[in-house]
């Protein structure tokens, strides 16, 4: 079976980190709080929260819940943000997404202050990620594949990378990322022709497309490394991911790697969240 690229090792490598931070930031008078913005209750926003808690608290950091029912509507999700970018106490903002139909999700992102843009919703913070230039965070989810990589030593230079997905939370944003580590990066989305045959030429694949365990045997060959990064819900009410998970370990080999759902890249993007926060705050006290 196929190595397993589990997110605690690189958990715990970003947690040492963030609480000497934390303290210091505590030490000069400032708690490092991270406001959550949730419209309705879909499961995958759920359990995203139900992780950030815990990471939360296990660093000290704050959290504000900001929860409007799924019918709130746009005015009262718009002052929910101006609230945010009003508090000077907090220094970063998460709102789940997609958010429901209704909603109008650009006018919400572009409210957001950049500087409170911890997940890379606004146009500052995407224009960062595929420019290079200027200031702002990197959507986490992306981050975390990074930071999966790195932990496990995997270098991507020179590699065939094939992204499935083409959204702005990751998809596209993850594909710029690994290019700028010189990876040759294909994006593949539902029109793409011969799907399972461009994946499988791949030495790297990321799974991000929200499909249940939609990819299988077919898409797969010996010796390589699968993130899925997929964080769905099965027919029986478990979490999964868009990758079968035993035919895809199966068909990568002993010599292949792939992130379980869950313990796989949800929780790291977690983690990367936290950093995102403590570093916000940072830079409005040293
Ligand atoms: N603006 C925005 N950015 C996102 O990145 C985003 C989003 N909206 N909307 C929702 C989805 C979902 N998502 C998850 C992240 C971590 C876990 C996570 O930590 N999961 C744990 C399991 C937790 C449990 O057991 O429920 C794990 O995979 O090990 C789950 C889900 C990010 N998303």
């Amino acid at each position: 079976m196929a190595l397993e690229l589990l997110g605690k090792p690189v958990i715990a490598a970003l947690k040492e980190d963030l609480i000497g931070r934390t303290e210091a930031l505590k030490a000069a008078g400032v708690v490092p709080t991270l406001a959550i913005v949730r419209v309705g209750e879909r499961e995958d926003d759920l359990s995203y929260e139900r992780t950030a808690l815990k990471r939360a608290e296990g660093l000290g950091i704050e959290v504000r819940r900001f929860v409007l029912a799924e019918d709130a509507g746009q005015d009262a999700l718009m002052d929910v943000i101006a609230q945010v970018d009003d508090d000077a106490g907090i220094h970063g903002c998460l709102m789940f997404r997609p958010l429901p139909r209704a909603y109008d999700e650009e006018s919400a992102c572009e409210a957001l202050d950049p500087a409170k843009d911890i997940d890379g919703i606004g146009r500052a913070a995407l224009a960062r990620v595929f420019t290079g230039r200027g200031e702002g965070f990197a959507p986490c989810t992306a981050a975390a594949c990074l930071e999966m990589l790195d932990a496990y030593g995997i270098d991507v230079a020179g590699k065939r990378v094939a992204v499935v997905g083409r959204s702005l939370v990751i998809g596209r944003p993850v594909a710029m990322m690994l290019l700028e580590r010189n990876a040759t990066v294909t994006v593949c989305h539902s029109r793409t022709q011969n799907l399972e045959e461009t994946i499988r030429e791949a030495d790297v694949v990321v799974l991000a497309t929200g499909r249940a365990k939609a990819y299988g045997a077919p898409c797969f060959r010996e010796g390589q490394v699968v993130l899925d990064v997929g964080i769905n819900v099965d027919a029986e009410g478990a979490l999964c991911g868009d990758a079968d998970y035993e035919a895809a370990a199966a068909a990568v080999g002993e010599t292949g790697a792939i992130t379980p759902v869950p313990r796989g890249i949800g929780g790291v993007t977690t983690s990367v969240l936290m950093k995102h926060v403590v570093e916000s705050a940072e830079k409005t006290v040293f």
